[in-house]
């Protein structure tokens, strides 16, 4: 039977670049883990086995480790677009190059005065929760996709929400809720419009980055919630608001239920106190914001 190659593509997984930047006592961290994408005129590799085009993948994990020494790394999005530009413009078998970036952030153990006294608080750190930092650029040699956002970030709202007037079939026994918890781990993607120098100055990444993870906040812990579809629409007009930079957000909530636990065998009364917070299984509510005029293009995965 006759068959032929469909999409393909090689690449290196999860290079984990950790760089010490040294300014005097005080040191700076970036800590990422980056995977890399080619694709392009690579067909031979996989109908003959020629090898001509196939730029190894250990070559990959070398070029993410030689740039952060030569080029360092200013933020995930530059690192990633020099990257992406790189492998696209030396060989000339590749024709698109994706690069996705996971960052995860350090925060500086402040001085107690002990730790000042010895003159440690420059190089002592310590790893910020389960929040990681992402983006992912792909290059046709063309032009950029920047997609930042993150992932990993749990946010929970004791009280302002609730989730009634839903259609109730044979099988449906959730009670109406009037104040509930609504609780989520926010992955987030954002699209900028920039794809390269013809659209001016590169966004100032790590700024909207922060602007943004604070609008999502933001607009979490202030939108009065009838259901997290609602909260999630809210999450991303806020950053399109805000940000002028930004096209499109896409974001993926599960909603991490919390129940009440029925006290009354105890012979108590549970008064919006006591939940059951349970893993699985879970709500998923997923959903893109779009700047007026924008066309979706993050991919729903
Ligand atoms: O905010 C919610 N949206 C839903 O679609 C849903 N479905 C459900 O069982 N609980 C909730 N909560």
């Amino acid at each position: 039977m006759a068959t032929v190659l469909g999409p393909a593509g090689h690449g290196k997984a999860e290079t984990r670049v950790v760089r010490v930047t040294r300014d005097g006592a005080t040191h700076h961290l970036k800590d990422l883990n980056v995977s890399i994408a080619l694709a392009g005129d690579l067909e031979q590799t996989y109908l003959t086995g020629d090898n001509t085009g196939v730029l190894p993948t250990d070559t990959m994990k070398n070029t993410v480790y030689a740039f952060a020494k030569e080029h360092g790394i200013p933020s995930a999005e530059a690192f990633a677009l020099r990257l992406a530009r790189h492998f696209v413009t030396s060989q000339p078998s590749v024709r698109r190059a994706s690069v996705r970036v996971e960052e995860y952030a350090w925060e500086r153990i402040t001085a107690d005065s002990r730790s000042a006294a010895r003159g440690g608080a420059g190089h002592s750190f310590v790893r910020q929760g389960r929040q990681v930092r992402v983006c992912r650029v792909t290059d046709d040699g063309q032009r950029y996709q920047v997609l930042s956002g993150l992932s990993g970030l749990t946010v929970l709202n004791s009280t302002d929400s609730e989730f009634r007037g839903y259609p109730r079939d044979r099988y449906t026994t959730l009670a109406e809720a009037s104040d509930r918890v609504l609780a989520t781990e926010v992955n987030a993607l954002w699209r900028y419009g920039w794809t390269g120098e013809g659209d001016g100055p590169e966004p100032a990444w790590d700024a909207v980055h922060a602007r943004a993870t604070q609008d999502l906040l933001e607009a979490f812990a202030e939108t009065y919630s009838h259901s997290l579809q609602q909260t999630l629409y809210r999450m991303g007009a806020q950053v399109i608001e805000n940000n002028p930079s930004v096209d499109e957000v896409r974001l993926s909530l599960p909603n991490k239920h919390h129940f009440l636990v029925d006290l009354e065998p105890f012979g108590l009364k549970n008064d919006n106190e006591v939940y059951f917070a349970a893993d699985r299984p879970y709500g998923l509510i997923e959903g893109t914001v779009l700047r007026e005029g924008a066309e979706a293009g993050i991919p729903e995965e």
